[in-house]
């Protein structure tokens, strides 16, 4: 029998605490957020940067920016940037001489982060790129490495995460799908 079982693996609090977990070490990390931008990669990394950002502001004191950047895959592997946008204000975002911080939900192969990174690359010489993602569930295809990570999950190739976050699927859960076919 092929049944397919999920469960929790991050709960409401759990995705809160380490939110604002990744809001400080960023903080740490960079020595305040003096010249970083937040990029959210659509389309939940979108929210998971808002929210961090909305954490640096409570913590420091200080706005940063925060855009967005959609890519879209194709079935056979390949993927295309169609946009790199200030979610903010609208208009494009400043990519030269910026410490970029990546935010995506899930990291798996790390082609679509790769994806992303080509596409910041082609609009300017950021000063440095950070990888920041709720889910490392490993099955890495590219050598990439987030430098702030929610949780670590290891997992088979026959798994799924799914994250679920209140702005767009009405309650903030990450859940795990095992049995599931690729
Ligand atoms: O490391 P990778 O192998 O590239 O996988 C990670 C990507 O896969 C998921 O996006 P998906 O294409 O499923 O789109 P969705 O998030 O919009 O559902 C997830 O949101 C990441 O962006
Ligand atoms: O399990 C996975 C793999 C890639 N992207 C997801 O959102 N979940």
């Amino acid at each position: 029998m092929n049944e397919t079982t999920e469960h929790t693996i991050i709960d409401e609090m759990g995705i809160r605490r380490a939110l604002t977990r990744i809001a400080h070490e960023i903080l740490e990390k960079n020595k305040g957020v003096e010249n970083c931008t937040l990029i959210g990669i659509r389309t939940r990394g979108i929210y998971l940067a808002k929210r961090v950002a909305e954490r640096i502001l409570e913590i420091e004191g200080v706005p940063i920016p925060v855009g967005e950047i959609d890519i879209t895959s194709y079935r056979d592997d390949r993927v295309k940037v169609r946009s790199v946008e200030n979610v903010q204000e609208g208009g494009k975002m400043q990519i030269q001489d910026r410490k970029i911080i990546l935010f995506d939900d899930v990291l798996y192969t790390g082609r679509t982060v790769r994806a992303a990174m080509d596409a910041l690359i082609d609009l300017g010489r950021p000063q440095m790129i950070q990888l920041a993602v709720l889910v490392d569930r490993g099955h890495r295809e590219l050598p990439i490495r987030p430098d702030y990570v929610g949780k670590n999950v290891p997992t088979s190739k026959s798994e799924s995460i799914e994250v679920m976050l209140t702005e767009i699927d009405d309650k903030d859960e990450v859940i795990i799908q095992r049995g599931k076919q690729e």
